[in-house]
C-alpha cells in the first residue's frame, strides 16, 4: 500500500477516522455520541457504569470512565474487544453516509492511528504498535468499496461555490466504471427523513454556458438555482451526460442534421444512436453521499422520475420546470413532448 495516512486528533486532517470524532452510532437500541462512548460501555456488565459512560459529555470523559472502572471490566473482554470495535466502525461508517464514502476514497493508502499512548489500536507513536484500528478500518474500507452504493460512484473532494443565488457546496465525484466526472451542488442542510428539492441536470454546454436558445437547459438550470435558494435547501446533480449521452461533438452533428430538417430524435438515430442514452444508477451513490432518500424532483422528463424510483429513491413529488421556451426551441420542445414523453405545455404543435 502507498504512503500511510496518519490520523489521531479528531480536529486534524482525516480526524473523522478517530473514535473520538463526533459521529453518532445507533446499536438498534441506543444512540451513542461517538464510537468511543459505545466501545467503553461494552467493557462492562454493570448497568450503572454503562449509563454513566452513555451520558459522558465527551469521548475523553467516556475513555476516563472506562479506565476508572478498570477492575470491573468483563472477564472475556480481551476476546471480545476486536469484534466490538469492528461492529462500532461498521455502524459509524454506514450510518454516517459521507464518511463511508470518504473512507473508501482513502484507498490505496495505509491507515495508521498515530498514537503514542496506544500500541494495540495505534502504532505506539514510533511504528512498533499493532495499529489494529487502522487494520479494521482498512478491512471495512475494502468491504464497502465493493458494496452498493459505495461502489457506484467515488467521492473525490468538496469546495465552496459562490453563485448569484448564494453560496453552494460543490462535491466532485467520479464514475468508477467510466471515469466520467459528475458534480453535486448542495445548499442548506437536511435530515435523512426529509424530502429534499433536487434537480437532475444533464450537462448541456450550449444551453448552460453558451446562452443557446436552441434548448431550455440554461433557463432550467437558472430556475433550479432560484428554486433551491428560495426553498433554503436543495441539491443540483450536474450530470456529465452531454447530448442525452452522445457527447458534445455528436450533439453538434445532430444539430447539423436538425439544421437540415431532422428533429432531435431523428438526428440521434441518423447518427446511429438511440434517442436517449443516459443512465442514472450512479445517482443512487451521489444521493446516498448527500444523505438524501426522499426527493421533490424538478423535471419535465418522466424518465428521470422513473430512473430514480428504480434505484430506490422515493420521488415524493415532480416539480415542473418549464422555462425558456422561445421561437428557436419550440419545435425541439414539441418533439420532446411528443416523442420523449416530456410533460410540457407546449406553445405550438410540431
Ligand atoms: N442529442 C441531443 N440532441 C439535441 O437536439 C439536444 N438538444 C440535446 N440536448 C441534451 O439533452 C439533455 C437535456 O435534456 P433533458 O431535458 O434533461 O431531457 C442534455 O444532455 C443536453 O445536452 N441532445
Ligand atoms: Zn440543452
Amino acid at each position: 500500500m502507498e504512503n500511510p495516512i496518519l490520523f489521531y486528533e479528531p480536529e486534524a486532517p482525516y480526524g473523522y477516522l478517530s473514535n473520538f470524532a463526533r459521529f453518532p452510532i445507533n446499536d438498534g437500541a441506543v444512540t451513542w455520541k461517538t464510537v468511543e462512548h459505545f466501545y467503553q460501555a461494552q467493557k462492562f456488565n454493570n448497568p450503572n457504569i454503562v449509563a454513566q459512560i452513555h451520558h459522558a459529555r465527551t469521548p475523553a470523559d467516556a475513555y476516563a470512565l472506562g479506565k476508572q472502572y478498570d477492575e470491573q471490566v468483563r472477564t472475556d473482554w480481551h476476546q471480545r474487544k476486536e469484534a466490538v470495535m469492528r461492529d462500532a466502525l461498521q455502524m459509524k461508517f454506514t450510518q454516517n453516509h459521507a464518511i463511508g464514502h470518504w473512507l473508501v476514497a482513502t484507498r490505496p493508502h495505509t491507515l495508521t492511528e498515530h498514537s503514542f499512548k496506544d500500541d494495540y489500536w495505534g502504532d505506539g507513536g514510533d511504528g512498533h504498535g499493532k495499529n489494529r484500528l487502522g487494520h479494521l478500518l482498512m478491512n471495512l474500507r475494502q468491504e464497502l468499496s465493493i458494496t452498493p452504493p459505495y461502489n457506484l460512484i467515488h467521492f473525490i473532494e468538496s469546495a465552496n461555490l459562490p453563485t448569484d443565488w448564494g453560496i453552494f457546496n460543490m462535491h466532485g465525484f467520479e464514475d468508477p466504471d467510466t471515469g466520467v466526472e459528475h458534480v453535486a451542488l448542495t445548499f442548506g442542510h437536511w435530515k435523512e427523513e426529509e424530502s429534499v428539492l433536487i434537480r437532475l441536470h444533464s450537462e448541456c454546454l450550449t444551453g448552460d454556458a453558451l446562452f443557446s436558445k436552441r434548448c431550455d437547459c440554461g433557463s432550467q438550470l437558472r430556475r433550479a438555482f432560484q428554486n433551491i435558494a428560495q426553498a433554503g435547501t436543495g441539491a443540483i446533480l450536474y450530470l456529465r451526460q452531454e447530448g442525452r449521452g452522445i457527447g458534445l461533438l455528436n450533439k453538434i452533428r445532430a444539430y447539423h442534421l436538425q439544421d437540415q430538417g431532422a428533429d432531435t430524435v431523428e438526428a440521434n438515430e441518423a447518427l446511429g444512436f438511440a434517442a436517449d442514452l443516459r443512465q442514472y444508477d450512479f445517482c443512487r451513490g451521489i444521493l446516498h453521499y448527500l444523505n438524501i432518500n426522499k426527493v421533490k424532483l424538478m423535471t419535465n422528463n418522466p424518465r428521470k422520475v422513473k430512473a430514480l424510483r428504480e434505484v430506490g429513491i422515493n420521488v415524493v413529488e415532480r416539480v415542473a420546470i418549464q422555462e425558456g421556451q422561445n421561437v428557436f426551441n419550440e419545435r425541439y420542445l414539441s418533439v420532446k413532448a411528443t416523442k420523449l414523453g416530456h410533460m410540457l405545455d407546449v406553445i405550438s404543435p410540431v
